[in-house]
């Protein structure tokens, strides 16, 4: 049986006198994939944020492997990567540059894994071009190359596929997908339409909402 990792009871967020959810339990065992899903301003954003330990403004518990977030909240962020709206790139820097600073965090990450990160992410050629100068979609793609560098178990991702093309979000794919393969787990919201549909499960925040 596969390990329980991340366990939410009975969440409940209001903004704006506004409830977003109520009583939304759910389990993540390790190895899988999970999509939030729901209409815009439904609260995908916001449970992301709460999720990943950004936002306090809930009620409810959230437990990773056992222990209450806020128990030792430190633990838990060196086992999560979030990916928020923000492609958190520095625009000066080339996306070599962006990438080693990345991976200033984690002296395991050497710069062969950079250069390879960067070819799967399709930005061979564009190394040494400052992020300022590139394309929307190619800061994003910058981005996503922190996904091949990672070793955080807990990829949280909200909307990773923003402004990426075709090709380039079928290939990100398969990285969530060989992330949950090897025991990891990828909660995403995305409104994109996913080849991965029979892999992933769905939790939809309509269901879960209430009203005040
Ligand atoms: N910091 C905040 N203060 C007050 N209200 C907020 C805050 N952040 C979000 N909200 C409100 O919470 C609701 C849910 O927002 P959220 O961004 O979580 O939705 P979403 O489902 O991610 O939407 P989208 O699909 O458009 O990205 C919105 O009505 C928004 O106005």
């Amino acid at each position: 049986m596969s390990e329980i990792l991340l366990e939410v009871e009975k969440l409940f967020c209001e903004r704006d006198d506004r409830v977003l959810f109520s009583d939304l339990s759910f389990q993540v065992q390790a190895g899988e994939l999970v999509q939030i899903e729901g209409p815009n301003g439904s609260g995908k954003t916001t449970l992301l944020r709460i999720l990943s330990g950004l936002s306090r403004h809930f009620e409810g518990e959230i437990r990773w492997r056992g222990v209450p977030l806020a128990d030792d909240l430190p633990a838990y962020a060196r086992e999560l990567l979030y990916f928020g709206h923000q492609a958190g790139v520095k625009s000066l820097l080339t996306p070599e540059e962006n990438l080693r600073w990345y991976a200033a965090l984690d002296t395991s990450i050497d710069l062969e894994q950079i250069d390879q990160a960067l070819n799967a992410v399709g930005l061979k050629g564009f190394e040494d071009v400052p992020c300022h100068m590139l394309s929307a979609g190619q800061n994003r793609r910058v981005s996503l190359a922190r996904l091949y560098l990672s070793q955080a178990r807990l990829w949280i991702l909200d909307e990773p596929f923003t402004a990426i093309d075709k090709q380039g979000v079928a290939a990100k794919e398969n990285v969530l997908l060989a992330h949950a393969q090897r025991g990891g787990i990828v909660i995403l919201t995305t409104h994109h339409e996913l080849n991965l549909t029979q892999h992933v499960r769905r939790i939809h925040l309509d269901e879960h909402s209430g009203t005040s």
